[in-house]
């Protein structure tokens, strides 16, 4: 492993992976790889997880292929050196942001989309102009396999890697130094990534999960949010990182959201849901049982039906539910929904700002004073007001967690910015030694009111400013010139 993370080193220090045009190869080449490949990329997500094509194509593929195309048509753009505004100390010089490529990136991706979530960071971290290691969850072990097979037919193998494997191997890889690591998966093993990291002081992506709290006021059309959060609810099972862990509401509205979202359940997957190609499984035993194990002992409004031999949960919807209770303590990550009553809307930002700071916040209200109100009293990694999970899908807004779901984020831009340097640049000329004289020994208090004057003194900027500006710093220049000879000749 070391042999290998050394060699895409070499790769990257030989500035293969820099210039625009490379990048923009590698982008087109990935994006021919989902085209070309998209059969294959689609059987490996069914077989991880029970996925129809379409629901692998249009929660996953389709925002692939969107980011890349984000990429192809503004990396020139985004590459591009930015210059910054002048004082009147640099205004003579050139100054200017060089986004530059840290190096090599280590992707650690999780199961649950084990596509999209491996694969739009790798696009982010090719446009930045990195090496990249892909290390995919070994527990979606059929698109670990196709991208492992699919990727070095595509891409620069000396720059572009996967590493499959579980915990032994990621803990080999975690030893070796990288330039930053995104880690997508639960928090422990965020904290096991950070602390290996440390070692190399390697920059961390963590994007881990927590408990998504959606607060439904009584002001709102019923209908339409618990069509909304059925959808984002029971897609993948409940497997999604920003799924709506559980709903907040007044106790009046209870009855009336059970029945709202057993008829949308019946409306999305039919009479029989075991048969809908739209309902996914539980991607293993373990958690099969983890969620099983959480309806012990609650009130379960519908569902609550099992099947341990094809890991089926049903979707289920949990009342009255006790907040002290291992339901609410921990991410449920799978098709039950517990509410829990509060009294007011004051209730539940105190509900919520006494927990840890979800990946994501839902608020459903007619009322957008109250959803702003809601915002700028709590915290959480990102907020949907009036829908589910659909800030994931802008690609302008940054992805990411706060606290204990994580730090630092992705996703179009925000993802080259994560895999690039912003580095400041100062470019002086040798000449116009006089107006430094300033900032040399030795110094005086007619320095010091200069010195005043130009870094803190503001102009409005305009062509008459700036030439104000050049005018003050040759009449600066010379005086300082005369004291300076004049304190010479006293001492
Ligand atoms: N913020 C996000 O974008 C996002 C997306 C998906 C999932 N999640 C979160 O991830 C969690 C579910 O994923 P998971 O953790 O079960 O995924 P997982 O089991 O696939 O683990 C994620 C990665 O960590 C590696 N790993 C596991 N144990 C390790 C160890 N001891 N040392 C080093 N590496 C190790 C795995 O090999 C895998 O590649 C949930 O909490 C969910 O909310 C977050
Ligand atoms: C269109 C839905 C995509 C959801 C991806 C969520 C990633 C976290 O689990």
């Amino acid at each position: 492993m070391e042999n290998q993370v050394q060699q895409l080193r070499q790769t990257f220090r030989s500035g293969r992976s820099r210039p625009l045009r490379f990048r923009l190869q590698q982008l087109e080449a990935l994006r021919r790889m989902v085209q070309e490949r998209e059969k294959d990329i689609l059987s490996a997500i069914a077989a991880d997880l029970c996925k129809s094509e379409f629901n692998a194509y249009s929660q996953e593929v389709i925002t692939v292929l969107g980011e890349i195309d984000l990429m192809l048509g503004n990396l020139h753009e985004w590459v591009t050196a930015k210059p910054v505004k002048k004082n009147l100390l640099t205004m003579m010089d050139e100054a200017y942001i060089q986004p530059e490529p840290l190096g090599v990136i280590l992707i650690i991706g999780a199961w649950n989309y084990p596509f999209v979530l491996t694969m739009q960071p790798l696009v982010g971290a090719i446009a930045a102009g990195n090496a990249v290691i892909i290390k995919p969850s070994e527990l979606s072990e059929n698109t670990a396999k196709i991208l492992a097979k699919l990727l070095p037919q595509y891409l620069d193998q000396d720059l572009y890697a996967v590493v499959n494997g579980g915990v032994e191997e990621t803990t080999e890889l975690l030893k070796q130094r990288f330039d930053h690591i995104l880690y997508t998966g639960n928090t422990a093993v965020g904290k096991i990534v950070m602390e290996a990291a440390a070692k190399y002081l390697t920059p961390v992506t963590l994007e881990l999960g927590g408990k998504s709290p959606c607060y439904i006021d009584k002001d709102c059309d019923l209908d339409v949010v618990c069509r909304r959060i059925t959808w984002g609810k029971y897609m993948n099972c409940g497997q999604t990182c920003i799924a709506p862990d559980y709903i907040l509401c007044e106790a009046s509205l209870q009855s009336q959201i059970v029945q709202k979202i057993k008829e949308t359940v019946k409306e999305f997957y039919g009479e029989n849901i075991k048969e809908s190609p739209d309902y996914e499984r539980i991607i293993n035993l373990r958690h099969f049982k983890r969620i099983q194990s959480l309806l012990e002992g609650q009130k379960i409004a519908f569902g609550g039906e099992t099947d341990e031999a094809t890991r089926y949960i049903a979707p289920t919807v949990l009342t009255d539910v006790d907040p002290e209770t291992r339901v609410m303590q921990e991410e449920i990550f799978g098709p039950v929904l517990p509410i829990v009553p509060v009294k007011n809307a004051d209730e539940a930002i105190n509900f919520i700002n006494k927990r840890e700071k979800p990946l994501a916040l839902y608020i459903f209200s007619h009322n957008n004073k109250l959803i702003k109100r809601m915002i700028d009293e709590t915290s959480s990694g990102g907020v949907t007001g009036n829908d589910v999970i659909m800030h994931f899908t802008l690609n302008s807004l940054p992805f990411g967690g706060v606290g204990s779901s994580g730090m630092g984020a992705y996703h179009g831009k925000h993802s080259f910015d994560t895999f690039s340097h912003q580095r400041p640049c100062l470019l002086k000329s040798l000449k116009r030694e006089g107006a430094n004289k300033l900032r040399y020994p030795p110094n005086s208090q007619s320095k010091v009111d200069w010195a005043k004057f130009f870094v803190l003194k503001q102009f409005n900027k305009g062509k008459l400013g700036l030439l104000l500006l050049t005018f003050l710093g040759v009449v600066a220049a010379v005086i300082i010139k005369i004291d300076q000879n004049f304190n010479e000749k006293v001492c």
